[in-house]
């Protein structure tokens, strides 16, 4: 049976680039799975990521999800972004509502979106905030209500490109905390783009490593042996997830490094 997210044997190259970024791109993603993308910044992530989301078109192969050919952006498919793209004239609560009018209307009454939007308010922590506009909280608030509306879309597939990139430590351990309990309690098929190798191998079943590009393509894929639910303290320390880290780093630092530091 073919797996849920089926990218393969993708190939991507951009007008007046000689040479393909991404180069046989191959990679089975199974329901409920958690999947990370690293690589060295410049590899080919993010472009791998839009060609998922439906924004970008391979040159060629293709990405088959839960049985269909992805030909352009769904509603099965939510993106959170670095940088939150919230609307900064609507609510918190009707940033999210926009999102859920636009995909669940059909399926949904007026009242029950209404409890739906509140629910994933709720999901993310910020029932607190829902009225607020997006320039009144802070960047971590920002990207849960962007989570939160991803959520709210009931996505076959949570697409993340590197979503705490843009925030402090602090913050970022602790969305990445809520981001794990709301997998845990909710099982959403999710490929993540990180550069942050701890982020990967915490929040992770699968570490997908890309060689340098161009010609991008799967240069490894580590299982992350670790039981659910993960606790951060507990793991520091623990050999198993030293080992993992290990392993990304080596791959990283070792076997394919910067091509940026390189030309330095
Ligand atoms: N629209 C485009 N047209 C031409 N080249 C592009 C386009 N988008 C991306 N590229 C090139 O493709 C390569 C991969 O870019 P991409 O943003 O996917 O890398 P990345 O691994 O996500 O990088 P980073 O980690 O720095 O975000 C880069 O060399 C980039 O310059």
């Amino acid at each position: 049976m073919p797996a849920f997210l089926d990218i393969s044997r993708l190939t991507i190259a951009f007008p007046k680039s000689p040479v393909p970024v991404l180069s046989d791109v191959e990679l089975q993603i199974e329901k409920g799975e958690f999947v990370a993308v690293i690589g060295h910044s410049g590899c080919g992530k993010s472009t791998m990521l839009n060609v998922v989301a439906g924004l970008l078109e391979p040159t060629l192969g293709g990405v088959v999800l839960d049985g269909r050919e992805i030909a352009g952006p769904g509603p099965d498919r939510a993106v959170v972004f670095q940088n939150h793209s919230l609307l900064p004239w609507l609510t918190c609560y009707e940033n999210i509502k926009l999102a859920v009018d636009q995909t669940l209307k059909s399926s949904m009454g007026r009242k029950e979106r209404h409890e739906w939007i509140l629910h994933n308010l709720g999901l993310v922590r910020m029932m607190h905030a829902k009225d607020k506009r997006p320039h009144e909280i802070s960047g971590g608030m920002k990207q849960r209500i962007g989570i939160g509306r991803a959520l709210a879309m009931k996505p076959k597939v949570l697409l993340m490109d590197e979503p705490f990139g843009a925030l402090d430590a602090l913050t970022r351990a602790h969305l990445q905390d809520q981001v794990m309990q709301i997998h845990n309690d909710l099982g959403m098929t999710t490929m993540m783009i990180t550069h942050d190798v701890d982020e990967a191998v915490l929040l992770s079943d699968r570490i997908v490593m890309l060689t340098n590009g161009p010609n991008a393509h799967v240069g490894e894929i580590l299982h992350v042996d670790l039981p659910r639910p993960r606790d951060r303290l507990a793991l520091a320390n623990d050999p198993r997830f030293v080992n993992a880290r290990a392993a990304v780093l080596e791959f990283l630092h070792a076997r394919h490094t910067n091509p940026a530091l390189e030309a330095a």
